[in-house]
């Protein structure tokens, strides 16, 4: 091979995410350990596997333009090598001949000599101009269309940028939509750093801080590692802390925090469990997570529901996800149970829980900085059939809580469909059920809008975008 490592390493990447279905971020560090990669060469290859991934919408646009015929006509395998090339030259400090160069090298290892040279002569036009010239070039009138221009120009499928849009307009008004949506879009092209997770009772953020990583913005559970190896803290291998995003530490915490009600529907003043019975039915003793795997909101359930006497019930769909989570349960004491069950069908009485968080599965378009090829693999439909079945498991978590019992819908999707709608089509159908204000629960948290419900953001905020409605069984 007379491609370098880091390069064909990315190309690898991108044809295992385009063949197979493959995720980025799983299969990118499996080949860098199994090549053997130095730290240079791995930084190398992440920077343009993910950039290529994530800069595609914007790449091909250019590409398009480049080429003589349409891209979907080009091999698939001749189009990566122009993806990357397009990165090397548009947005990293590569000079422009060893991109061209070290791509048509790649175009003629995966292809042939016609495609190397097609290759040479579509990377020397790219090179003319710079990305802001390029855009200005291929991308609509942003003054005519402001989605489509955003659509080029941060790389996202026009229909995401609407989406996210509209969920800012609805969250924080129209006018803040309108100037901040790109920031929005630029935020989700940023990788993100890799934030830990202090289990209660089993590590301290301060124990993270003292090996390197940075208190977190908000939830005194959370620590960012600015560099490094997550795996090398002794308390991530043995479970005493998780990766985990803030976020999603933020909306577990605010279940946690948030008053159960008496079973007569009276609010518990300040619940706090301490006293508890443990017996199903009790007054803050039983909690279920309804779709927990891979398990790190659950671990962090099960960590504080063990500090106060509660024990959690874990239930996932997914048998091998299930077992994600026994693993992420393991160190943390206390009484917990994982069962592999159909949350919309639940194996369980209803009306004894006394917490239940629903984190449903969603299309993750408040995740797209940590997964670079997912906004190209979502479409429209999947809103509407994902909608319906979050509609059956939030039914389902409300029926599972007791009266008095607390239910947190949480998803790491900010699109309306699948947060605010879900939860409005659920309540109007049942009068058993009352909307608290969230806001209170993620305390020192900036920027959370009018309420009742919350939208995390990642340019205001740091996080994913993960959404929270807090619900009280009546
Ligand atoms: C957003 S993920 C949950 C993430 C998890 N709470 C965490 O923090 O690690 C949604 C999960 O719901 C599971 N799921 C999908 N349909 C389900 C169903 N009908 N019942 C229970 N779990 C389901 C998926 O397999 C997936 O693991």
């Amino acid at each position: 091979m007379r491609t370098d490592p880091a390069r064909l390493a990315a190309y690898d990447t991108l044809r295992a995410v385009a063949e197979r279905e493959a995720y980025a971020n799983l299969v990118l560090p499996r080949l860098l350990t199994d090549r053997r990669l130095d730290a240079r060469d791995a930084a190398l290859a992440t920077e343009l596997a993910y950039g290529a991934l994530r800069g595609r919408g914007t790449y091909d646009a250019i590409l398009a333009a480049c080429v003589d015929r349409p891209l979907a006509q080009l091999d698939p395998e001749v189009l990566d090598v122009l993806r990357l090339g397009a990165h090397q030259l548009l947005a990293t400090r590569i000079p422009p001949h060893a991109a061209v160069d070290s791509s048509v090298e790649l175009a003629r290892e995966a292809s042939h000599d016609g495609a190397a040279r097609m290759v040479n002569a579509v990377l020397r036009k790219v090179a003319r101009r710079d990305l802001r010239e390029w855009v200005d070039v291929v991308a609509p009138d942003p003054q005519r269309d402001p989605e489509g221009y955003l659509a080029v120009y941060r790389s996202h499928p026009a229909w995401v940028v609407s989406a996210l849009w509209d969920s800012l307009a609805a969250h924080r008004g129209k006018e803040a939509a309108y100037a901040q949506i790109d920031k929005l879009l630029e935020a989700d092209n940023l990788r993100p750093g890799v934030t830990l997770a202090a289990r209660p009772g089993l590590c301290e953020q301060a124990e993270l801080v003292k090996q390197g990583a940075e208190p977190g913005r908000y939830a005194p559970t959370a620590a960012y590692l600015p560099e490094g190896d997550p795996a090398r803290l002794e308390a991530v291998v043995r479970g005493r802390a998780g990766v985990q995003d803030e976020g999603s530490q933020l909306v577990a915490l605010a279940l946690a925090a948030a008053p159960v009600g008496e079973r007569t529907g009276h609010t518990g003043a300040g619940a706090s469990g301490a006293g508890a019975s443990g017996e199903v039915g009790g007054r803050d003793a039983l909690w279920l997570d309804l779709c927990a795997g891979p398990g790190g909101k659950a671990a962090l359930l099960a960590a504080i529901g063990a500090q106060r006497g509660a024990r959690l019930v874990a239930a996932e769909l997914a048998p091998h996800r299930a077992r994600l989570v026994k693993r992420a349960l393991q160190p943390i004491h206390g009484v917990h149970k994982v069962v592999a069950a159909d949350g919309t069908r639940p194996p369980w009485r209803r009306d004894v829980f006394d917490r239940v968080l629903v984190d449903a599965p969603c299309t993750g378009l408040g995740a797209l900085r940590r997964r670079p090829e997912s906004r190209w693999r979502r479409e429209p439909a999947d809103v509407s059939r994902l909608a319906a079945l979050q509609k059956k498991l939030l039914a389902a978590a409300l029926d599972s809580a007791r009266p008095g019992g607390l239910v947190a819908y949480v998803t790491c999707s900010p699109h309306l469909a699948e947060t605010r709608l879900v939860v409005t089509d659920v309540l109007a159908g049942r009068d058993d059920v009352e909307q608290l204000d969230a806001r209170p629960y993620l305390p020192g948290v900036p920027e959370l809008g009018d309420g009742p419900d919350v939208q995390l953001w990642p340019h205001l905020h740091g996080t994913d975008a993960m959404y929270l409605a807090l619900l009280r069984r009546r």
